[in-house]
């Protein structure tokens, strides 16, 4: 198999998690896209991801797999024991509830905030990030605080269970971990009373799989 992404990127830090966690890293192969370079929005990388987005997972037959979600639902399901995503029709909806709103209300929230009401990745990819929308910066904005929302409530969440989506680790976790690590990037704070949101935090930099992503 083999993984289109940018290593030290959150996105392409969910999957890498996932592939930790799973015991898959010795079965990739890694291919490094240039995105400050927008490698990723030209007709070679297109073709294999027409929404122009990494990771993108290639499996053996030549299959293009894109979306962190799916590919993690693959890569989870390969031996037969889905730890991720949940075993039980409880545990995948609730799964992927925690993980829909992990994606919506931190990770892709802070990307529109980066990449319209900041230099983003800078000057050649921002060429690509619609600049004839009007409002785009403010637009930018509002996702500033919906992600800022977002921490808020991932906090509490924490405050009640140990992970994301209850009492084990599941691809929520490590879509949090991305947003976190995008956080970061953009510049947006984590409050320091977000105790429940960073002690989580720090306890999932111990496990191998996120330590070594
Ligand atoms: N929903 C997608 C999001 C993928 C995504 O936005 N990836 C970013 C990389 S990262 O910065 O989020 O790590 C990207 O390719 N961005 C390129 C661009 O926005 O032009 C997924 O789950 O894979």
């Amino acid at each position: 198999m083999k993984i289109y992404d940018t290593p030290g990127f959150p996105n392409p830090l969910r999957v890498r998690i996932v592939l930790g966690e799973k015991d898959l890293l010795s079965q990739v192969e890694f291919i490094k896209i240039d995105l400050i370079a927008a490698e990723h929005k030209q007709p070679a990388f297109l073709a294999i991801n027409p929404t122009g987005t990494v990771p993108v997972l290639e499996l053996d037959d030549g299959t293009y797999i894109s979306e962190c979600t799916a590919i993690t639902e693959y890569l989870d399901n390969l031996t037969g024991n889905p730890t991720l995503t949940g075993r039980t029709a409880r545990e995948k909806a609730v799964i992927h509830m925690m993980q829909k709103r992990a994606e919506s209300e931190l990770i892709d929230a802070i990307g529109i905030y980066f990449h319209h009401a900041t230099p983003g990745l800078g000057p050649i990819l921002q060429a690509h990030k619609h600049p004839e929308w009007e409002g785009r910066t403010q637009w930018g904005r509002m996702h500033r605080e919906q992600a800022e929302g977002g921490l808020h409530y991932f906090d509490r969440v924490l405050r009640e269970q140990p992970f994301i989506a209850g009492e084990a680790f599941s691809m929520a976790d490590a879509t949090v971990l991305g947003g976190l690590l995008f956080a970061h990037y953009a510049d947006i704070p984590v409050s320091a009373e977000y105790s429940a949101l960073l002690a989580w935090k720090e306890r999932m930099y111990q496990r191998p799989s996120v330590a070594n992503a």
